[in-house]
């Protein structure tokens, strides 16, 4: 399924802001408009957009490969002017897109106004009529009062029997890997300002991605591809240790190293034939968040000429959508562990798990893969955490993992 709003020709100018504008000296956060807004946030620097310009919603297999093509349209008949020249000025397009193959829709979203920052570099790019901006920081959001959570599709004993019979899936040769989700249901006394959740979560989280669109909010850690020019790099994140002393278990972890080498191997082997070179590190590192730390390797290569591959496109959205889904979040081999996630989570993950950033016209652009995230309906949000499950896997620990995993959100709305 696709549709899509309006392809009148887009008119397109991004300028710098002075260092005098108070919108180039505030948090980018503190810009972020009510609503549902647009936002991709790390360390201070990121693009929010506002409005809409227009949007692509598409389902299915090819859906990665449909938004490319519209997009491509998109930009190629827009006119534009570009004072900045920076990745991530002139059209841009933010993005959400669904775990699964199935009909639950994907999404791009052209916002009419966008506000970035970059090297200390803050620049505006108006789509369209655009629309007005704040010229000021908006007014602190306030939290959710009185929030509640219930168990989403599994209890959390039928979620720990999914877990086990998974394990023994695994340790009767069927699969190597499987990562296994569960979802919680809140529900606030009125609805949430998404503003509140985007800016406690960066101020908790300011190493991760802080996204916001189309409802999808959260803050993960994880980078599935970031694009500038000819270099790639993806942040690969599997293998999660909470407690005390979480780096040392972490790295003296057999299970961990495991699940972490299933899911380094599954991103290089998706992007190897679209790189001169690709770089893996020989031992992971360790990723410390407020709430869990991590087994992460940076994939980082050069990316080959688009004539070199006859026309295939290797602009950020593609590059997502040939790395959709490394076993970070499936498994291996991924269509045994896709099956077995459809038949044991009970659920439809939607765009839990996939991938979520943006795009700009020249291809650049950085896509994270949505973890520690919520999907926003008014007062009633859907959270989702998952864990990889490997032959060494126990069923009480992987559900104490992602009760670890949960708070990212839980906290933010608990105040
Ligand atoms: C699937 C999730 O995390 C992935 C990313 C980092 C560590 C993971 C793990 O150790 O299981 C998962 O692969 C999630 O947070 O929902």
């Amino acid at each position: 399924m696709t549709t899509a709003t309006s392809l009148e020709p887009l008119v397109v100018r991004t300028v710098e802001l002075k260092t005098s504008d108070p919108r180039a000296t505030a948090a980018l956060v503190d810009l972020v408009p009510p609503g549902r807004p647009l936002a991709w946030v790390h360390n201070g620097e990121g693009l929010i957009g506002w409005g809409e310009a227009t949007r692509l919603v598409v389902s299915g297999p090819d859906r990665f490969t449909k938004a490319v093509e519209w997009w491509r349209t998109l930009h190629l008949d827009a006119v534009v002017s570009d004072a900045v020249q920076l990745p991530g000025t002139g059209p841009v397009a933010f993005g959400s897109f669904t775990f699964a193959d199935g009909p639950t829709s994907s999404v791009l979203v052209v916002p009419q106004v966008v506000l970035g920052r970059r090297d200390g570099r803050t620049w505006l790019t108006v789509i369209g009529s655009g629309e007005p901006e704040p010229d000021r920081p908006v007014p602190a959001a306030a939290g959710p009062q009185n929030v509640e959570f219930t168990d989403g599709a599994l209890a959390a004993d039928e979620w720990r029997r999914a877990v086990a019979t998974a394990v023994e899936r695994i340790r009767a040769g069927q699969l190597s890997k499987v990562v296994l989700a569960r979802d919680l249901i809140a529900r606030a006394d009125a609805p949430v300002d998404v503003r509140h959740l985007v800016r406690r979560l960066n101020q908790r989280f300011p190493a991760c991605f802080t996204f916001s669109v189309d409802g999808l909010v959260g803050a993960t850690p994880e980078l599935l591809v970031r694009r500038e020019g000819d270099r790639v790099i993806s942040r690969v994140l599997a293998g999660t240790a909470w407690d005390a002393d979480a780096k040392a278990r972490l790295l003296a972890s057999a299970k961990d190293q495991e699940e972490h080498e299933y899911a380094v191997r599954s991103a290089f082997d998706a992007i190897a034939p679209y790189c001169t070179e690709l770089r893996v590190p020989q031992q992971p590192s360790v990723m410390e968040l407020a709430n869990v730390s991590h087994l992460a390797s940076e994939v980082t290569g050069t990316l080959r000429t688009r004539a070199s591959l006859n026309g295939t496109p290797t602009d950020a959205l593609s590059l997502a959508g040939l790395l959709h889904p490394t076993a970070a979040v499936c498994g291996t081999p991924t269509g045994r562990a896709g099956r077995a996630i459809a038949q044991l989570e009970g659920m439809d993950r939607g765009r839990y798990a996939g991938p979520v950033g943006w795009l700009d016209a020249r291809g650049d652009g950085e896509w994270g893969i949505a973890l520690r995230c919520a999907e926003v309906d008014g007062a009633r949000l859907r959270l989702f955490a998952g864990c990889g499950i490997v032959a060494g896997s126990d069923p009480e620990s992987e559900f104490a993992e992602a009760q670890a995993k949960f708070v990212a959100v839980r906290e933010v709305l608990e105040g």
